[in-house]
């Protein structure tokens, strides 16, 4: 451990903190209501590092709205929008939104008594793409992600791909299409399943044009017949931005459903199974009170563990 690794983690001495994950997707848990604890990118970088520190793919702050500027700006809006996900990647870096790291972060509010969430009832989050609604599922929890957006409308409009994408282990690069879940998503589709497993995600794939915020990216192979007992299959994997590969990306596999159903074209399914190396996540596209169609996620979330920084 180097000797700035140590004094991070000697400054973090006496947090409490959990382990959780969603489909493999793992963070480190943090209850901090009163905004007094300022764990800034070095800290989370040690945090998540799986050799010398906790380890984790991000690390996730539960705060109240009132207490962060971006929370008090969607308490104008939605008052109900009582805690806040302040969500970092495992390299420190900031990110509007995790599809799993919220339902993960639920099952943490709940675990530490600081929310109720009946049978029936739902629950408003505050995270930096807006208020997310999570309600109970058959699955674990269900997240209502919002719309979803073409990063490039135009180009997606006119070629259905608008950029292209190249790793190691493909022979040439593959055309791509941006999507927004709120953060950012380039998905390739691959012919089969044994050209996903030979992808190589050890480094970050290269996407052309750059994106200036970074991307995350997500191979996907759909199933052969794509649709079975009514809903759309497909197997994905993803290198996230901040991080490297994962074993599973909530707002990655409703980014990798709207291309694939895009692609797909008329009379492609609302409901979605994405396989990941961790598990399976569904996906479902619905219209909702404000006439817009928005994406549904659900899911598992598991706690592991809780720990005090020593
Ligand atoms: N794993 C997450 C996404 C986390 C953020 C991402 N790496 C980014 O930088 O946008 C998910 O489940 O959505």
């Amino acid at each position: 451990m180097t000797e700035s690794s140590s004094a991070v983690l000697r400054s973090l001495t006496g947090l409490a903190f959990s382990k959780g994950h969603g489909t493999g997707n793992d963070f480190v848990l943090v209850a901090d209501p009163n905004g007094e604890h300022q764990i800034n990118s070095a800290a989370v970088s040690v945090l998540c590092d799986r050799h010398q520190g906790i380890g984790g793919d991000g690390l996730i702050r539960a705060v109240r709205s009132e207490h962060l500027p971006e929370g008090r700006e969607l308490l104008e809006a939605v008052p109900e929008a009582e805690w806040f996900m302040d969500y970092r990647n495992g390299d420190g870096s900031v990110s509007e939104m995790c599809g799993n790291g919220v339902r993960v972060f639920v099952h943490f509010l709940l675990d530490q008594g600081l929310a109720d969430l009946a049978e029936g009832k739902s629950l408003s989050i505050g995270t930096r793409a807006g208020v997310k609604v999570i309600t109970r599922s058959e699955d674990g929890y269900a997240v209502d992600m919002g719309p979803w957006e073409f990063i490039y409308p135009d180009q997606a409009a006119a070629k259905a791909t608008d950029s292209v994408v190249n790793a190691a282990g493909l022979e040439v690069p593959r055309p791509a299409l941006s999507i927004s879940m709120g953060n950012p998503h380039t998905v390739v589709a691959l012919a089969e399943l044994a050209e996903l497993a030979a992808t190589g995600l050890y480094e970050a794939p290269e996407v052309e044009p750059k994106p200036v915020n970074g991307t995350n990216v997500e191979f996907v192979v759909p199933a052969e017949p794509l649709v079975h007992n009514g809903a759309g299959h497909i197997t994905m994997r993803v290198h996230e931005r901040g991080v490297g590969e994962t074993q599973s990306c909530g707002t990655g596999a409703c980014a990798a459903a709207v291309a694939i159903r895009y692609w797909a074209g008329a009379g492609a399914p609302d409901d979605w199974r994405i396989n990941v190396p961790g598990g399976t996540v569904n996906v479902r596209f619905f219209v909702a009170d404000d006439g817009r169609e928005h994406v549904e996620l659900s899911g598992p979330a598991t706690l592991v563990a809780r720990g005090v920084i020593a």
